[in-house]
């Protein structure tokens, strides 16, 4: 049984102007996210996600649609019962939101607290926390005087605190430099593995996704657009939003601008081999044309790895002669998929 699962979940806001319709922020979502999913929700801003987020955390009720949690319906507890859902889902945020006039271990302590874990057993859990993020020489000092990375750290370990089954990240990365968004996305990592906890990270960047998430849900307008394992995503982006979203970390099929300028540069016919199918097979098709005394050039593209999977787009330059070309390509289909360009007359460029 999934850990979290939305049904046709809709989430309406009045609207500001008088008469106008209300806003449906989230539109008909429905979700299942397994126990130790790391799962990724991306979209632009204003896609919704923020809004479901807060609609699995129970921090607002849904117009309509149900959300079970461990095979609850959150949608219809009442208040005093949401208290210990809520218990069992940290939360981290893009601010960090540390409370300046405590230190380190003040701000991990805070859940415990409102948790009432006795003093001993509290400290105890701080110095496991604090090792577990790396900051153990940090426990005396402010959030004034850490750096961004070391900030959310901070925010891991207070979310960790009371030992969450689900940990909700809501563009928990998005104020860091690259190389701090890699370390937290490595300790987010690490809890999913070490203490399987299930994470639902929001994003708009699909670096975050290929790094670390094993499903995501692609939203636009309210509404999942795309959804399913992180490797098929990439491999096969369906729906138009998606393909953007591929697009910005994984160079595609050349478009015709583009194709434009490498035909310019680059004598010969253009050619783009896409991958697929998660197998590494682009050698056996280069030894397939080089057999054929085919001349290749790589002009565009690179192969992807993605949970040990490779996929990616290849486009070369190909010279040489054209049956054989016609017949190398042609045992290539059985490969990958084949895309041919307009060819560009031998020696143009030479
Ligand atoms: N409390 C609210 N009252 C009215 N409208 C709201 C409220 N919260 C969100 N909305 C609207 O719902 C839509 C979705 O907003 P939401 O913040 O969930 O999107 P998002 O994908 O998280 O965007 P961002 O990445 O910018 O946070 C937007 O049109 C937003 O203006």
């Amino acid at each position: 049984m999934a850990l979290i699962t939305l049904t046709d979940v809709v989430k309406e806001y009045p609207s500001p102007k008088r008469r106008a319709p209300a806003i449906r922020a989230v539109d008909g979502v429905s979700l299942s996210i397994e126990k130790g999913d790391i799962y990724g929700v991306i979209g632009y801003s204003g896609a919704g996600k923020s809004t479901m987020v807060r609609l699995i955390n129970a921090l607002e009720p849904t117009t309509s649609g149900s959300i079970h949690v461990d095979g609850v319906d959150i949608t219809k507890l009442p208040e005093t019962k949401l208290r210990s859902v809520r218990a069992g889902i940290g939360m981290i945020f893009q601010q960090f939101n540390l409370f300046n006039s405590r230190n380190v271990a003040g701000n991990v302590a805070y859940p415990l607290r409102v948790a009432k874990t006795p003093k001993a057993e509290r400290e105890k859990r701080i110095a496991e926390l604090l090792e577990f993020v790396g900051l153990s020489e940090k426990a005396r000092a402010f959030p004034d005087q850490l750096s961004g990375g070391q900030k959310q750290r901070v925010g891991i370990a207070r979310a960790l605190a009371t030992n969450p089954s689900i940990l909700l990240a809501d563009e928990s990365t998005s104020a860091l430099d690259p190389q701090t968004t890699a370390d937290v996305l490595q300790l987010l990592k690490k809890a999913n593995e070490e203490l399987g906890v299930t994470i639902i990270v929001i994003t708009h960047e699909m670096d975050v996704v290929k790094e670390i998430a094993s499903h995501v849900a692609v939203m636009e307008h309210g509404k999942v657009v795309e959804q399913g394992e992180v490797f098929d995503i990439f491999a096969n982006p369906k729906a138009p939003a998606t393909q953007r979203f591929v697009s910005t970390v994984v160079q595609g099929i050349p478009g015709a601008e583009l194709r434009a300028d490498l035909t310019a540069r680059h004598p010969g016919t253009l050619v783009t081999l896409s991958f697929r199918d998660g197998r590494t097979n682009q050698g056996q098709a280069l030894r397939i044309l080089h057999e054929a005394g085919i001349t290749v050039e790589l002009v565009y593209g690179g192969m992807n790895e993605i949970r040990g999977k490779s996929f990616g787009d290849l486009t070369f330059a190909l010279q040489g002669d054209a049956d054989a070309r016609r017949r190398a390509l042609d045992e290539i289909g059985g490969l990958a998929v084949v895309t041919e360009f307009d060819t560009i007359t031998p020696g143009g460029a030479a």
